[in-house]
């Protein structure tokens, strides 16, 4: 594999289409490519109560642990392992065990603010900002929470209009000027294939690469 790894930033607001567009570019090339989640590093909160966690503004950039990140992400980078936390959103807190990721020609930082904190985004080669309608998201939003994480119908209401909404104009939004790309309606066909393009080409041409980036081997 190359070192270190084509680093691809996938920002949005919830229910965007972030995961689906992160899976469809990824699924034809197997283990080359290793995703990050960046809601694994919320801050652990185990030492709140299960209902204080509940009331948390999770989509304020404090909710995330962004040294844990940087460092593992950049570790990554250099070729090593990281063991990175899993996070469970049903507890609202990380699982106890974490899980073990091995660096890869291609890294996926998917996520509210991947595009949010300036040293990470200084470690992307590639920034989308993956861009869907509100209506079009919340109503996602209130299936995946209902069916998925737990949730009842007013609880999801309650914390889209006191926080998910706020934050998302204060800072989820305004992220989207560190884009280079900006995907209209999510997983669109034309865009995905375009990027599913690019992700093999980065797991095929190891060469390239080198040529490409100056502190590449073949610049030294
Ligand atoms: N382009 C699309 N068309 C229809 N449904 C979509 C599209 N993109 C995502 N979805 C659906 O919307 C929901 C949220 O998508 P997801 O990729 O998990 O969003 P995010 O990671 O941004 O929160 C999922 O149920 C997914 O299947
Ligand atoms: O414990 C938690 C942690 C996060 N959330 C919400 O999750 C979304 C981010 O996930 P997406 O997959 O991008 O939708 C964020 O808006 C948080 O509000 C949560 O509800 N509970």
């Amino acid at each position: 594999m190359t070192i270190p790894s084509f680093v691809i930033g996938i920002a949005g607001g919830t229910g965007a289409g972030k995961t689906t567009v992160a899976r469809l570019i990824t699924e034809n090339v197997g283990e080359a490519v290793t995703r990050i989640p960046i809601d694994n590093y919320y801050e652990d909160l185990s030492h709140l109560e299960l209902e204080e966690r509940a009331s948390i503004n999770y989509d304020h950039p404090s909710a995330f642990e962004w040294d844990l990140l940087r460092d593992q992400l950049s570790t990554l980078l250099e070729g090593q392992s990281i063991e990175m936390p899993v996070y469970d959103f049903e507890i609202h807190n990380r699982k106890e065990d974490p899980k073990t990721v091995e660096p890869t020609d291609v890294v996926i930082v998917e996520g509210i603010l991947a595009l949010y904190d300036e040293d990470i985004n200084e470690m992307l080669d590639l920034r989308l900002y993956v861009e869907t309608d509100a209506d079009v998201r919340i109503l996602r939003r209130i299936q995946r929470d209902v069916i998925e994480r737990g949730r009842d119908l007013e609880g999801v209401i309650d914390q889209y209009l006191s926080t998910v909404k706020p934050m998302h104009e204060q800072f989820i939004e305004p992220s989207k000027k560190h884009a280079d790309l900006i995907i209209p309606e999510g997983a669109n066909s034309v865009a995905v294939n375009l990027l599913e393009e690019k992700v093999q080409a980065e797991v095929g041409s190891d060469a390239m690469r080198d040529w490409e980036r100056p502190s590449g081997p073949s610049a030294e």
